[in-house]
């Protein structure tokens, strides 16, 4: 699948700070990719990088096949950005603050109000932009970012002001744009909400990438344990350790429940055994590695490595 945006062994420093050090991605067209990380992680400072906003101290980008920070960077208007902070003339109303960006972006005006639409902001399409509320405000970032269907759409923080029903529709949005094979890096905190909407994370911490893969992938090489919650029948707790066998790390939680946590390669043996004749379990639930358990894992091996 080919790269909309290719980082090779890319540094950033700000005086003595290292804001990004070493760090090399590809992302392919139609994928969506979660960039998460603590603050100061170096996060907004790779989303400035591929903007061509500020130049790498080492290594080399290419978007679209341009270089950022040349002077000429033609792929510009094929890329969208929604900074963490939006900040419009609040003077303008919501419709002519996208016709000033469409006029940048040399789209023409009826996309634009196409895209009000979309994010739900017609009916406040003729009020002053000082009058809307933070959400609303996010909404028409997010127009402006869409303005031009871009290719490559970063977006810093998107869902930040936004109610659920509104993170909802904005989701529906970024996946009709990865169908039609735009690439969109999402940087967030709100790892939960990531979980499910993102085909890969990328993990960084202090500059410097410290994991990167699918989910899967993720807790493939995290190897953290599964949780495994089982309803045991009244009078079943004698003989637990009868048909579950030796297995050291369970717990009782209250009157009728136990805990296991299994490790990857017992997980399925496990379940076998709960499900199997003798087991005394009326339910059972399996919880794999969230992504912010994953999260902190590759956090604290980065910071316990020498
Ligand atoms: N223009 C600048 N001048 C000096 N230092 C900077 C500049 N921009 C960023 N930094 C520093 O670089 C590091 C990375 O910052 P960056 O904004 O990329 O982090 P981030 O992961 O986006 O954080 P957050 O989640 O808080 O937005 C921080 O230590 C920050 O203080």
């Amino acid at each position: 699948m080919t790269a909309t945006v290719e980082l090779h062994h890319v540094a950033k420093r700000f005086g003595k700070v290292e804001a990004v050090r070493d760090v090399s991605f590809d992302l392919p067209e139609g994928e969506t990719v979660a960039l998460v990380g603590h603050n100061g992680a170096g996060k907004t400072t790779l989303l400035k990088l591929m903007l061509g906003l500020i130049r790498p101290t080492a290594g080399s980008i290419r978007v679209l096949g341009d270089d950022p920070s040349a002077g000429e960077f033609t792929a510009r208007r094929r890329l969208g950005y929604l900074p963490e902070s939006v900040s419009f003339n609040t003077g303008l109303t919501g419709r002519e603050t996208l016709a000033f960006y469409a006029r940048l972006k040399r789209e023409p005006m009826r996309d634009a109000l196409v895209l009000l639409e979309r994010v739900g902001l017609t009916h406040a399409a003729d009020r002053r932009v000082g009058t809307y509320s933070k959400g609303m405000r996010q909404r028409l970032g997010l127009a402006q970012a869409l303005l031009g269907a871009p290719r490559v759409l970063l977006l810093d923080e998107p869902t930040t002001g936004l109610d659920p029903a509104l993170r909802q529709s904005f989701y529906e949005i970024v996946q009709e744009l990865r169908g039609g094979g735009s690439t969109v890096l999402l940087s967030s905190h709100a790892l939960t909400e990531l979980e499910e909407r993102a085909g890969r994370v990328i993990i960084m911490n202090r500059g410097v990438k410290v994991a990167d893969g699918t989910l899967d992938d993720l807790r493939r090489l995290a190897r953290l344990p599964t949780r495994i919650r089982l309803r045991v029948a009244d009078g079943g707790f004698p003989h637990v350790s009868n048909w579950l066998g030796p297995i050291s790390d369970w717990r009782r939680i209250n009157g009728h429940m136990i805990e296991i946590d299994a490790r990857p390669e017992e997980k399925i043996d496990i379940l076998r055994r709960a499900t199997g004749d003798g087991a005394a379990v009326e339910d059972l639930d399996v919880f794999p590695p969230t992504l912010d358990e994953l999260y902190a894992h590759f956090l604290r091996s980065q910071e316990m490595a020498p």
